[in-house]
């Protein structure tokens, strides 16, 4: 028997309201100019998790009246052949925002390709303009599954400033700028990675934790602090957060699950981020 006394974060609730939110946007964008927004979705090769996430941006997009133009790569494109399609899409005034989605194969040169996409079309918030721009805290795009965190804690109004947060994990578009955002919002950051010394200890000082590593049910409940807002960020095969939610909600004041947590929030920017390019690019032409 769970003594779970944890509140749910309920980021299928808040993305619904968030994409009512875009669509009402996009439709007034639509009849306002003739124009509809449109995000390109770029794939390389087939993986299963990739294809089923792209699909998923692709729905969500339909739903939210705006167009998805789907560019699918076969497995052995080349890094100067990814990023003369992503320019193309970078021109393209048809297109408003672009999503290469990670990971490309190793052979890719995934930054490059990614410095392809028009700095006005980085929806995804993966450029490294867009990232300086958010270390600065000034305007810009911000990488999505972060930007999903942070609307996440403000939806359950979760005070930020002077509170100590430990990010677990450190990759380009999730757990750096996650604590770049926090940082940015006066919590004192602790990012942890795998070559941590006694993770355990950073964890047990955490107000705020963000699991963010892609490691299934890595962290424990026993690590939590009686009180904790717990972010999960995991996404592992099979819909397994990285924290094991059931000890940690004996201890959380508040949790994500997963799914239905910081998943449908990354989609929620995405599209948010993607009509604010369109409202941005027709007002400018
Ligand atoms: N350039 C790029 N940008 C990304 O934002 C990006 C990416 N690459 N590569 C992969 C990760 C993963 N990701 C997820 C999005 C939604 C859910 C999501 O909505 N999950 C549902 C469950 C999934 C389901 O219902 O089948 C949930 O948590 O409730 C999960 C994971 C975006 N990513």
């Amino acid at each position: 028997m769970s003594t779970s006394t944890a509140r749910l974060m309920d980021g299928t609730a808040l993305a619904r309201r968030t994409v009512e939110e875009t669509a009402a946007r996009a439709a007034e964008i639509t009849r306002r100019t003739g124009v509809t927004p449109c995000l390109a979705t770029v794939l390389v090769g087939a993986d299963p998790a990739s294809v089923t996430y792209v699909k998923m941006k692709q729905n969500r997009c339909a739903k939210a009246g705006i167009r998805s133009k789907h560019v699918e790569l076969p497995a052995e494109t080349t890094t100067e052949e990814l990023v003369a399609a992503i320019t193309a899409l970078s021109a393209d005034p048809d297109v408003h925002g672009i999503l290469l989605q990670h990971p490309v194969g190793p052979h890719i040169d995934e930054r490059a390709a990614f410095e392809a996409i028009a700095p006005e079309k980085d929806v995804d918030g993966v450029t490294m303009a867009s990232f300086a721009a958010m270390g600065f805290g000034l305007p810009g795009f911000v990488s999505c599954t972060p930007g999903g965190i942070m609307r996440l804690l403000d939806a359950y109004d979760v005070e930020l400033s002077g509170k100590r947060a430990v990010v677990v994990g450190r990759s380009a578009i999730l757990g750096k700028p996650a604590g770049l955002l926090l940082l940015g919002r006066d919590a004192t950051v602790t990012y942890c990675h795998s070559r941590t010394v006694d993770l355990s200890a950073a964890v047990r000082e955490a107000d705020i934790l963000v699991a963010a590593v892609g490691k299934p049910q890595f962290i424990k409940g026993e690590d939590i602090k009686p009180g904790a807002v717990v972010i999960d960020a995991g996404y592992n095969p099979g819909n397994v957060g990285d924290v094991d939610f059931d000890s940690a909600a004996e201890r959380a004041s508040l949790i994500t699950p997963v799914p239905g947590g910081v998943g449908p929030m990354t989609i929620a920017v995405l599209l948010a981020q993607t009509v604010d390019a369109a409202e941005r690019q027709l007002a400018a032409r």
